[in-house]
């Protein structure tokens, strides 16, 4: 095939670019990710041996589509392409020894990283401390992508460090320690470790600059402090960097992404060409006028034109719904539609939820009309109970200083060993500096166990023993035979109805996936398995089944393309997020997610909002997403299917962000918050229908006016109803339900809050 024959003339540009730093920087849906894999085979083409070559990506998926292309245009090119961590493991396998690192680490997963933050949290008596694990956790993970550790964390914080600080800053340090012990990194340390290997050795940062030669990174907007780092190490004295990325799709920012390493390229690498990508080859005229009018509204941005040769196409279809059961029925009868005219199938649906948890309505409805679908990002196949302890099994046989797979693994199945007699275990094995697998070894050496336990301990690593010896088997059978000799499959099997047999299913299903694994890697070990499993993300795990419709974040949708999609739950604490409702920064990001979904795109975009949302068990009203006032109106249709005019009392009266006509042709006014104005009036001037309005009180009312049942408006949870009222006088406490975001209280003559008239 003729790698230039079907490119425009600044792709060609880019493709055949080979030697020096070269910046790709265009719009969504404009061929970067094409630019970057023909340029792969171009220079195999040119003579550039594979293994000099490195392909970056942020997920498995994406990697994995790369590789199959450029093995399509050049079979057994020996290029290495895959994500940022896959290739951190990888060096971290060959030169960790040199930070002190096992060459059998483990690599624990976000899961079992809480498991370890929430079990030194106890240890430092920090469990009662009124600070979340998770809330820990995100703050340990931050500071990792900021390349700060725990020393430099407390540092940066200052004497005046807060509670939450001082507790991070107590947890990090143990936990730090807690992964050394156990010979283990999770996520954020196989970047970080690179880094350190490459700033603190320069022999090796220049042998494998060397072996790098030609570095390709795709969606560079979103790449952080780490992997910037890493990229420039291995791009000093052969800058043959490429970079692709589109500053309008950088949707990473809250984890620690940092915008300017893309802005900044040209700064870096003064002599780089820049290619800029004029059209857009994926979506329809209609499509991309809806995308490009919203993100002008981000006033932190470079202007950009975004256009296509592609038709005008259908008008982009808004929605408002009556309740969060209409909109996901309404989805699921539109897909079956379009499916039985035979226009789409399904596989070439997608919908997309800003938040997990909203899938599952969605899913309900679906399955009600049996159309096959697939979740990515929610439960998934590998975050199973049954399938985290058999994988448990696996880390140990790696790695039998791990003691987080160990304490998995000691009661898959039950073995009558209890918290008490793991405790005891571990403090011998604390005393004597010795793993707890090593240590059950010598059970009988331990005070204070009951015979059971001690049998069990002694057992339990016989078995390991029997397993360890399987270790240059194939991935299937050790993973087979470990399922057998545990036990742990028939424990499953002989449960009673129901729950067993599913686990079952999942455990065979484990067993396929080690089969499918073999027979694509013929030279790995079952230790390349598990690194496998451990490393894919959510999108990673999701297969191409062709004939299943699509449900995923927003978030997991970037760098894909679907004919069909659709974006539900356009609201206010949803989208924008409620977190995200802090700073003006934090918006913007929101509006780039939605810019990032809309752009997914091919043919056929539909939006959606309710007027009343079932959220984690909280019913109320929702007020439509202030980005629905941002949308053009040319390309859109506008229907109201709630038919609640009339009918319920807030509901019927269109709360929606203030519409600001002119805003529209004078972009750069930053956009008003929700809430900001009490003048709120409907998303439905956005197409034709009714235009009615309601009031919001402004300040000055009688505290009177608060009362369980009363509507109020809060300028940053949106709207919410009171629950509750408590105590009297300037200290009088009002407990409010909000929309979104759950439920929070608040001392009513301090905060904010307005009564909504009329409801
Ligand atoms: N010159 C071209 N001719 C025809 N189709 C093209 C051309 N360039 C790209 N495409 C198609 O346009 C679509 C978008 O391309 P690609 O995914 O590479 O864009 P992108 O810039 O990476 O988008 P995103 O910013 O969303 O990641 C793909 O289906 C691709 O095959
Ligand atoms: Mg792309």
């Amino acid at each position: 095939m003729d790698l230039l024959s079907d490119l425009t003339a600044a792709q060609r540009e880019a493709v055949t670019h080979v030697d020096g730093p070269l910046l790709v920087l265009a719009g969504a849906g404009s061929g970067k990710t094409r630019v970057i894999t023909r340029r792969v085979a171009y220079l195999l083409g040119r003579g550039i041996p594979g293994r000099r070559i490195l392909a970056l990506t942020f997920t498995n998926k994406a990697a994995g589509e790369m590789r199959e292309r450029i093995t399509s245009l050049v079979p057994d090119h020996g290029v290495w392409v895959g994500t940022f961590h896959a290739i951190c493991a990888r060096l971290l396998r060959e030169f960790g020894p040199r930070i002190g690192l096992d060459r059998g680490f483990t690599i624990y997963d976000q899961p079992d990283r809480l498991r370890v933050i929430k079990s030194v949290m106890e240890q430092l008596d920090l469990a009662d401390s009124g600070v979340a694990p998770e809330k820990v956790e995100a703050a340990i993970s931050r500071a990792k992508n900021d390349m700060l550790d725990p020393e430099s964390f407390l540092a940066r914080r200052g004497d005046g460090a807060d509670h939450v600080s001082a507790v991070v800053g107590r947890v990090f340090k143990t936990y730090q320690l807690r992964l050394l012990e156990s010979s283990a990194v999770d996520f954020d340390d196989l970047l970080v470790h690179v880094v350190s290997l490459l700033r603190g050795d320069r022999e090796l940062r220049a042998k494998l600059d060397d072996r790098y030669r030609y570095v390709l990174v795709d969606e560079y907007q979103d790449t952080n402090v780490a992997q910037y780092a890493i990229v420039r190490a291995l791009s000093v004295d052969s800058p043959n960097l490429c970079v692709t990325g589109d500053p309008d799709q950088s949707i990473y920012g809250w984890r620690g992404a940092n915008l300017n390493n893309i802005l900044e390229f040209e700064h870096d690498y003064p002599e780089c060409k820049v290619v800029r990508l004029e059209l857009n080859y994926r979506s329809t005229k209609n499509i991309l006028r809806v995308a490009d009018h919203l993100i002008r509204h981000n006033r932190r941005r470079k202007p950009k034109e975004l256009t296509t040769g592609n038709p005008e196409g259908d008008p982009v279809e808004l929605t408002t719904f009556a309740s969060e059961t209409d909109e996901a029925q309404s989805v699921a009868s539109t897909i079956a539609d379009l499916v039985r005219e035979g226009e789409y199938s399904y596989g070439e649906v997608s919908v997309f939820v800003r938040v997990t948890a909203l899938t599952r309505g969605l899913e309900s409805a679906l399955r009600s009309l049996s159309i096959p679908y697939q979740v990515v990002g929610g439960v998934s196949f590998y975050e199973r109970i049954e399938v985290k302890d058999t994988l448990a099994y696996l880390s140990l046989l790696n790695n039998p200083k791990d003691n987080v797979a160990f304490l998995r693994a000691i009661n898959a199945p039950p073995r009558g060993i209890g918290k008490v007699s793991l405790d005891r275990l571990l403090a011998f094995a604390r005393g004597r500096g010795i793993p707890m697998l090593a240590a059950s070894r010598d059970a009988a050496s331990v005070a204070g166990l009951s015979p059971k336990a001690r049998s069990g301990l002694r057992d339990f690593a016989l078995l390991m023993d029997e397993l360890g010896a399987l270790s240059d088997h194939s991935a299937e059978e050790v993973t087979r035979r470990l399922m057998s000799l545990s036990g742990y499959r028939d424990y499953w099997a002989n449960q009673p109805k129901g729950d067993g047999e599913d686990r079952v299913a999942n455990l065979d299903e484990l067993v396929s996936a080690a089969r499918q694994f073999d027979l694509e890697h013929p030279e790995a070990t079952v230790l390349d398995f598990l690194a496998d499993v451990t490393l894919s993300s959510a999108v990673d795990r999701w297969k191409d089944e062709g004939g299943a419709v699509t449900l995923m974040t927003l978030h997991a949708a970037k760098g894909l393309e679907f004919p069909v999609v659709f974006i539900v739950g356009l609201e206010q604490g949803l989208l924008p997020h409620s977190r995200a409702s802090e700073s003006d920064a934090e918006l913007e990001e929101e509006r780039r997610l939605l810019f990032v979904g809309i752009t997914r795109a091919q043919k056929e975009l539909r939006l959606s909002h309710c007027r009343i949302r079932e959220f984690r068990g909280q019913r109320s009203v929702a007020i439509p997403s202030l980005f629905l006032g941002e949308l053009p109106e040319g390309p859109i249709v506008y229907r109201d299917r709630s038919g609640m005019d009339g009918e319920t009392t807030l509901a019927s009266r269109r709360i929606g962000p203030r519409p600001d006509s002119s805003r529209a042709s004078r972009p750069a006014e930053p956009p008003a918050p929700s809430g900001s104005g009490f003048r709120l009036t409907t998303a439905a001037s956005l197409g034709g229908g009714g235009r009615s309005a309601s009031t919001v009180d402004g300040p000055g009312d009688d505290l009177a006016a608060f009362r369980p049942g009363v509507l109020v408006l809060h300028p940053q949870y949106g709207l919410g109803k009171i629950t509750a009222i408590d105590g009297a006088g300037p200290n009088r406490k009002g407990r409010v339900a909000f929309a979104v975001g759950g439920e929070r209280t608040f001392v009513l003559s301090k905060a904010p809050l307005r009564p909504v008239k009329g409801a």
